[in-house]
């Protein structure tokens, strides 16, 4: 019997909590989760899952641009319906995800916690609770521009909720939700300029597949401004003027600020109790230990080289649950972890880089994918991937540019994962036709 409250206490119910929290309280550990916001976290209610949902028509309208003569008729986006279709989509997500944590056994407490000491957290200023064990998995807030008028633009969140589309909308930044969000926004009618930072979109992705994507959305009326330097915003009757640059002016209806996402650690009590970190969030050891030996951090709030997404996140919180159901002693070791931008063509990779590769001197072989039949079914005429295998001719990486990118890489992650030889993936029979028969002929 443990003198605390809980045996595991977390802070936060993202996908860092709930995928290893349920399995954890189900073999009767006693869970605590504390909860401010939406149960679930950001992933389900304002991140992945919602913005799929908006990224579902423009799959659709590209596919039928693509089929334009098999298939005739104009289909358009309509924003309101879009955004109601998500919203019914992600209503009922937090209930159900509350739900498969009480039938575990896990408490559910809401409200703001802070720590206090290194075995409690106290509620809103009010309730205390202990845990033998405490995981920090508070996921980060979105980042605001630094410059005047930084509060008049909005966040992910906000242009996820919007009624009516901005007939032109101004995006700051040129990373991930930048991109996604103007290819949605695009598809949808808007007049969109991206404003970037530097000159580069989408940093962690192979240059000339990011190149293939803006050129694609270029034509399509998305202006790109590279080194921006936009130094502040304002507003003008309805408009917001975004100034960049040398003295330039941009007349727009809406800003998106899309410059990064910070993690969640302060006015948390972290250095009362003297948990490290440092801007890029929580510092942790091998086995997502904090600097106090019984708090643990877990998801988008460590200061990790690991990209921080939701399949990370869940690896971590499956990896802690292991560990305090004393199933896994050994130091987590992070499978290949694959990641996507959902843009329309996509881009996906996992593994190692073009780049690494090249340096590495590893064989890399170029497919020109749009050429296969298979992608030839729905026309599509943007499609290139790169495969990089080692001395073994085992796959260590690959990446992808095309509409089914995101299918492409998952398919391969066993051959990666797993250092699969010629033998096994000889013994590897996907479905016909599908993309995963399209990308295993390739190994
Ligand atoms: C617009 C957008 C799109 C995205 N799309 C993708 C995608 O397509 N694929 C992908 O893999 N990843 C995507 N991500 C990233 C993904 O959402 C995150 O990696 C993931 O949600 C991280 O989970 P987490 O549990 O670490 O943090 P979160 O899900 O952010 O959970 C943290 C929780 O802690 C709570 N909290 C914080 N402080 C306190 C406190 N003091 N007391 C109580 N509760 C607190 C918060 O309210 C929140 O619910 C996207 C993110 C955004 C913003
Ligand atoms: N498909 C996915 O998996 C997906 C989608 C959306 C978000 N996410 C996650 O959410 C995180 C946040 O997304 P994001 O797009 O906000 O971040 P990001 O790090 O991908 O991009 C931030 C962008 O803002 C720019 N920037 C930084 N400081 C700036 C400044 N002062 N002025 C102007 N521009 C500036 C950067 O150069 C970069 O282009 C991602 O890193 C990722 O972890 C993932």
């Amino acid at each position: 019997m443990t003198k605390y409250d809980y045996d595991v206490l977390y802070l936060g119910s993202g996908h860092a909590t709930f995928d290893g929290a349920i399995p954890l309280a189900a073999t009767g550990v006693k869970v605590g989760v504390i909860e401010s916001g939406l149960i679930g976290g950001t992933c389900p209610n304002r991140g992945c899952n919602a913005k799929i949902t908006l990224d579902q028509p423009v799959v659709l309208t590209r596919l039928a641009e693509r089929l334009n003569g098999v298939v005739n008729g104009d289909l358009t986006v309509d924003w309101s319906a879009n955004v109601a279709n998500k919203q019914a989509v992600i209503d009922g997500l937090p209930k159900m995800i509350a739900g498969l944590m009480t039938q575990s056994g896990i408490t559910l407490l809401n409200g703001n916690g802070v720590l206090i000491d290194n075995h409690t957290i106290e509620i809103n200023g009010q309730q205390r609770v202990t845990g033998d064990k405490i995981v920090l998995s508070m996921g980060q807030r979105p980042n605001h521009i630094d410059v005047p008028g930084t509060e008049i633009a909005h966040d992910s969140t906000d242009f996820m909720n919007l009624k009516e589309l901005p007939k032109h909308l101004a995006i700051l930044g040129s990373g991930y939700i930048s991109m996604e969000f103007a290819t949605i926004a695009n598809a949808a009618g808007s007049d969109v300029t991206v404003l970037m930072h530097g000159d580069t979109a989408l940093r962690q992705f192979y240059q000339p597949f990011v190149k293939q994507v803006v050129d694609n959305l270029s034509t399509r009326g998305v202006q790109f401004v590279p080194q921006a330097n936009v130094s502040g915003l304002e507003e003008n009757g309805d408009q917001v003027i975004v100034t960049y640059g040398d003295d330039e002016a941009l007349a727009v209806d809406y800003v998106l600020d899309a410059t990064g996402r910070i993690p969640n650690v302060e006015n948390l009590g972290l250095e009362t109790v003297g948990v490290d970190y440092t801007e890029k969030g929580i510092t942790v050891n091998d086995h997502l230990q904090t600097s106090v030996d019984n708090i643990y951090a877990s998801g988008d709030v460590i200061d990790k080289t690991q990209p921080k997404l939701t399949p990370t996140a869940i690896f971590e919180s499956k990896y802690l649950s292991s560990v305090f159901q004393g199933k896994e002693v050994g130091p987590i070791n992070y499978p290949v972890i694959p990641s996507v931008v959902f843009t329309s063509p996509r881009i996906a990779k996992a593994g190692v880089t073009v780049e690494y590769a090249e340096q590495k001197d590893c064989k890399i072989v170029r497919n020109h994918i749009a050429d296969d039949w298979y992608r030839q079914v729905d026309k599509q005429t943007i499609g290139d991937s790169f495969l990089m295998f080692d001395d073994d001719q085992k796959l260590v990486g690959a990446t992808e540019v095309s509409e089914k990118a995101d299918d492409a890489i998952n398919t391969l992650l066993p051959a990666l994962e797993f250092h699969l030889d010629a033998k096994q993936i000889g013994r590897i029979v996907p479905l016909f036709p599908s993309i995963g028969a399209s990308a295993w002929e390739k190994l």
